[in-house]
């Protein structure tokens, strides 16, 4: 699939899992109980031991149902590994221009991370595709609503204690998706094996993005 139709695909689900550090008997478990309750894209941290070998083994079992991508990325040499891997997205916590030209030289989506007015415009213009606003509760819903105006062109996706009490908010002012890291990834029903937890938890995100899309 082209990167503009895994844009549109990661937008019309409207969440992006963060998972960190998951140990290698969960993850298969972990990324079908999300697929499940409709998460279109996964994202592993690169600082997860084996993280490589995470992507390439998610994108084969799972590569039809759902966007694959790696997070916590700094630079353009772990972009590189991460794509070759079969990584759909570069997911940071930071803006590295590096980083945005040789993912979208790679035909891959580029999320970086940044804050304010300024930065947002520069990852913008240097070709990201979506800009992740980070953290985003600590940035707050209205600091959405307030970017809206001048900013509203701009693809923004909070990311960063979105939780469900504040999830349907962002989407109402302006974000076009959210990241999901703690609040739907959780580390408690993981190691006990509730998977179906998550499945659920996936669910009402998805629920509460479409009601607030309405
Ligand atoms: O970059 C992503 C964050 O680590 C996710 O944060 P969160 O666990 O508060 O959702």
């Amino acid at each position: 699939m082209n990167k503009l139709a895994n844009v549109e695909k990661l937008k019309e689900s409207g969440m992006v899992a963060v998972i960190r550090r998951p140990r290698p008997q969960d993850i298969q478990h972990i990324a079908h109980a999300l697929i499940e309750g409709g998460v279109g894209a996964l994202e592993i941290t690169v600082d997860t031991p084996g993280v490589f070998e995470m992507i390439a083994s998610l994108k084969n079992n799972f590569g039809g149902r759902t966007l694959v991508g790696a997070g916590t990325v700094f630079d353009a040499e772990t972009a590189k590994l991460a794509i070759q891997a079969g990584a759909d997205f570069i997911f940071a916590p930071i803006l590295d221009l590096e980083t945005i030209r040789v993912t979208n030289a790679l035909g891959k989506i580029s999320i970086p991370g940044v804050m304010t007015p300024t930065e947002i415009v520069t990852a913008y213009e240097a070709g990201a595709d979506l800009i992740k606003i980070f953290p985003g509760n600590a940035l707050g819903t209205d600091y959405i609503k307030e970017l809206q105006g001048p900013l509203g062109h701009i693809p923004m996706m909070p990311t960063g204690g979105v939780t469900l009490d504040n999830a349907a908010q962002f989407i109402r002012n302006g974000a076009v998706a959210i990241g999901l890291g703690g609040s739907l990834v959780k580390k408690d029903a993981i190691e006990a094996g509730r998977y179906e937890e998550l499945t659920h938890t996936a669910r009402q995100f998805a629920h509460l993005i479409q009601e607030a899309r309405k």
